[in-house]
């Protein structure tokens, strides 16, 4: 393919713009809590660097084999230096001096190869211990976030804060700080070893620095910039990958693949723009400074003949020299290239460093109740709650009702009347913005999370199945839990029936999300777990999705044996689930309009009946 980085070049700055005027590439100001990076700290990287302490010695022993290594590269130019001076231009040459630098020389590769090879393996070890810790932490401290903060935060932004920014991070430990360490080094030996040979042609030499240092300015801030467009467009790519891939369904559904690839093709080609420009500023600095290398070894050439000529340096020193020369630009271009490993990490630090920020809109209380020495009785009490997802939309407005130990209660009510709300306030996952909902007479909020959610279990609509066996995903990877309880569980239910069925009973491997399990499976799994769990208190939110006879059957079936000895509460799709309920809770825009049993609240004739009347031709939803 025919290829022009001029084109690309003119491309990029157009996007640059394009996507300016747009507000895509936002300001600090425009951006998430979470993107937001004020690119010249570097508080971020220092906070980091708590990780790097326990590396300590490991770090110590990487700088002791980087000036082993350093050593032995200045050490070689000069070895050659002293066989063309003190061997080779005698009138008789010194073949015994030679063969003794050759052993020095070889033995110099050796020890400098293998110091090399030590200090990267160290270094690597040492990285990646650093990033598996941060990991780790990351990993649960976004798990202890509350759902309001998933409500709003895109997963592929967390994805990629836990796997990129971490591998940056560990870049800069590897290769920015071995590189910059060791070039660092690399540059004060050869000045050093330069002046030990010749101070004045030394400071001929030190010429160049000046210029090298004017180009690098010149540079930094092209790249610093070319840099930061590649990220974020990266980062689009990926939080565009995750959300299609996780709403593949819908997507293919509604026929929108090809809509969506030209999509991705567009935030892929702009990606690739913005690489490409990258590189080629990057490539560019590097001939520049390459062109400045050989420009310099010319004039050395030039010069230093001539001061061989007048017998001013010997040849070997002008040899040393131009070697030094030559290696005294390599450490420059290196450290430059590091640049970006630097502004990498510096960007990732204050994105991982905003997620570390986060404190749990959810929190324990200090002094939490004891729940081995509290004997919970079950008793489900909502006290004048009121409750907003967002300020100004009331969500639950004034919501009342107890439900004793024991009973097997319905919520009914058109889509959006909050009966999902309640049930999310039960279990602490928001908190109420007034009134109190207790259990046991405690209130919610004096439970840790934990305790909370081991005393109420919940099933979704949508159950939820790991990849794993049938086994794993009843006990849940709890190894406390016995295969014979999990047997018991799914017998309990009525699960055993089709379980048993199965190639490989309850070893048989599931997909992610249960795709190879129909629906009426994946809850029947899902009351299995629930008996396997024990929890005092049950919440069910009715599948709405059409179950064959027969699985429905099996359902009811299951369904009756896990509400057995527990409170049941249950959000109804179809009203036969809850005909038989102690008490129907039926809510509409918030409030309880009505509270009953079946025969009561028909007899009524008010909104139940309606529903009721309804639900033979259509869903409640429909209301
Ligand atoms: N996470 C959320 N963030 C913002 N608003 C929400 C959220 N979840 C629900 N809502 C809103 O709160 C209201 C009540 O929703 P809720 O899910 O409790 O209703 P529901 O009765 O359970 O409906 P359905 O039967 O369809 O599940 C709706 O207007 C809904 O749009």
């Amino acid at each position: 393919m025919k290829y022009s980085f001029r084109r690309t070049q003119a491309k990029h700055h157009v996007d640059v713009r394009q996507e300016k005027a747009q507000g895509k590439i936002q300001s600090v100001s425009q951006e998430s809590a979470l993107d937001a990076v004020s690119s010249r700290g570097i508080g971020g990287l220092i906070r980091l660097s708590t990780y790097a302490q326990p590396h300590v010695l490991g770090f110590a022993l990487i700088v002791v084999l980087a000036i082993i290594f350093n050593v032995t590269g200045t050490l070689q130019p000069y070895l050659v230096k002293v066989a063309i001076d003190d061997d080779l231009s005698l009138s008789h040459p010194n073949v015994h001096g030679l063969a003794v630098i050759c052993c020095v020389y070889i033995v110099t590769v050796i020890v400098g190869v293998a110091a090399n090879y030590t200090q990267v393996v160290v270094l690597q070890y040492i990285g990646q211990s650093i990033i598996r810790s941060i990991r780790l932490n990351l990993f649960q401290h976004i798990t202890r976030q509350a759902l309001r903060f998933f409500d709003k935060t895109a997963i592929g932004r967390l994805v990629t804060t836990v796997s990129n920014d971490t591998e940056n991070i560990n870049q800069f430990f590897t290769q920015f700080f071995l590189s910059t360490a060791s070039n660092a080094l690399s540059i004060i030996m050869i000045v050093f070893a330069m002046y030990e040979l010749n101070g004045r042609v030394a400071t001929y030499s030190m010429v160049v620095v000046p210029i090298v240092f004017a180009i690098s300015f010149i540079f930094r801030k092209r790249m610093r910039r070319a840099y930061q467009v590649t990220r974020t467009r990266l980062s689009r790519v990926i939080v565009f990958l995750a959300e299609n891939l996780a709403g593949i369904r819908i997507i293919q559904l509604f026929r929108q693949e090809k809509r969506q690839a030209g999509e991705f093709e567009r935030l892929n080609s702009s990606h690739r723009d913005a690489n490409v420009f990258e590189y080629g500023t990057m490539v560019s600095f590097n001939r520049v400074l390459e062109l400045l290398a050989n420009l310099s070894v010319a004039a050395m050439i030039f010069v230093g003949g001539d001061a061989v000529l007048h017998h001013v340096i010997k040849f070997g020193t002008l040899y040393a020299f131009i070697s030094y020369i030559k290696n005294f630009f390599a450490p420059i271009n290196a450290i430059t290239q590091q640049w970006n490993t630097l502004l990498s990490a510096l960007v990732s630090a204050e994105r991982i460093g905003n997620v570390f920020r986060l404190e749990p809109a959810i929190q324990d209380p200090p002094e939490p109740i004891d729940v081995a020495s509290f004997d919970i009785n079950a008793r489900i009490e909502f006290c004048n709650v009121f409750f907003a997802y967002e300020e100004a939309q009331p969500v639950l407005q004034g919501i009342n009702f107890t439900i004793e130990p024991g009973m097997f209660v319905g919520f009914v009510g058109a889509t959006g009347a909050g009966k999902s709300s309640v049930m999310s306030l039960l279990m602490r996952f928001y908190d109420a913005s007034t009134g109190q909902i207790l259990i046991g007479g405690r209130d919610v909020r004096d439970f840790r999370q934990v305790d909370l959610h081991s005393l109420i279990g919940l099933v979704q609509q949508d159950v939820y199945i790991f990849s794993g066996s049938i086994a794993d995903n009843i006990r849940l990877f709890r190894p406390d839990i016995s295969d014979k309880q999990v047997v018991d569980a799914a017998v309990t239910v009525g699960a055993h029936r089709f379980i048993d069925r199965l190639p490989n009973g309850y070893n048989t491997k599931v997909y992610a999300k249960g795709t190879n399990l129909s629906m009426g499976e994946r809850q029947l799994i899902a009351f299995a777990r629930i008996v396997a769990f024990n929890p005092r208190v049950l919440i069910l939110d009715e599948a709405t999705a059409n179950l064959d006879s027969q699985t429905e059957e099996w359902v009811q079936a299951g369904l009756q044996a896990v509400a057995k000895s527990r409170t049941t509460l249950v959000i109804a799709h179809r009203l036969s689930t809850i005909r038989n309920a102690d008490t129907i809770f039926v809510m509409d825009k918030g409030r309880i309009v009505e509270q009953g049993n079946h025969e009561e609240l028909l007899s009524r004739g008010e909104y139940y009946a309606t529903l009721h009347a309804n639900s033979g031709v259509s869903s409640v939803h429909t209301l």
